[in-house]
């Protein structure tokens, strides 16, 4: 049987299509990033960074704030203390587009993640055409071969990677690709259930302290900001409860709490 992942690829592939037929766009010269790097900026920090998240809607969610408008959002984040941004970027099951990535990019002076399902070198030429110096690159998406395909070619671009694992398979395939960012995802796509031990028990399979590890979904309190920060990850991603939230600056400073850093084990 399908899951909601096949569902979304499906489609992706389609508009995949669609961009190669405007290939005049993506032929033009790409740009040279300003941001910062985001693994520099989390490596530095002393608090546990944290990746703000555009997050209009969301399949396991519905619709979560339409009306929302992400150039004002994003600098929100920025004097709240986020530490980079994220635009989710796909339309059918997110409601986010390219454009949100474009307005926002030229609003802050943060790395910006183009959040997606990417499975081909045009969207990660189109997402650094658009501003982004961070991609998304999710290992349950990808064969091995297509993941360190895209890796490959993301650096070669200039992009940063994060590379997003759900289970042990995923974080090995993550580790041979040589990434230096490596985000748990500790909602489980299939049903959707959010559960922090998953980034529990994947951290404690990476050993190298130089990877930048994030922890990603389901954040609602500085509680659980800092059960996850006791753990030695180095940053957290949150959408949902930023989005919802009626005083974005006090929740996500509450976020920022201390971090455990980790030592070669
Ligand atoms: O959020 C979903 O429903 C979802 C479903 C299928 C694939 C990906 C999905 N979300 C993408 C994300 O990784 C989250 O937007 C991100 O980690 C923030 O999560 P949250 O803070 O729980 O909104």
């Amino acid at each position: 049987m399908d899951t909601f992942l096949d569902r979304i690829l499906d489609k992706k592939s389609e508009e995949i299509q669609l961009l190669y037929e405007q290939d005049a766009l993506i032929n033009q010269p790409l740009p040279v990033s300003t941001k910062p790097s985001l693994y520099e900026t989390f490596k530095q920090d002393d608090q546990l960074s944290i990746i703000a998240e555009i997050k209009r809607a969301s399949p396991s969610k519905g619709d979560i704030n339409l009306g929302i408008e992400p150039p004002e959002q994003a600098q929100l984040y920025e004097a709240s203390g986020a530490s980079a941004i994220s635009v989710l970027t796909d339309e059918p099951y997110f409601k986010g587009s390219i454009e949100d990535l474009n307005q926002v990019q030229s609003k802050v002076n943060l790395p910006v993640l183009c959040k997606d399902f990417i499975l081909d070198p045009i969207q990660l030429k189109r997402a650094k055409q658009t501003g982004a110096s961070v991609v998304l690159l999710i290992a349950a998406a990808l064969s091995p071969e297509r993941l360190q395909y895209l890796y490959d070619e993301a650096i070669n671009l200039g992009l940063e990677v994060l590379l997003e694992v759900h289970n042990s398979a995923e974080l090995n395939l993550a580790l041979a690709t040589g990434a230096s960012i490596i985000g748990i995802n500790n909602r489980d796509l299939t049903t959707f259930q959010v559960d922090l031990n998953t980034t529990e028990t994947l951290i404690n399979q990476i050993d190298d302290p130089d990877i930048v590890v994030i922890s990603e979904s389901g954040f609602k309190t500085s509680d659980d900001a800092k059960q996850v920060a006791d753990m030695g990850v180095d940053g957290i991603l949150v959408g949902e409860s930023f989005m919802k939230s009626d005083n974005v600056s006090e929740a996500l400073k509450e976020m920022r709490v201390p971090t455990t850093r980790r030592v070669q084990s």
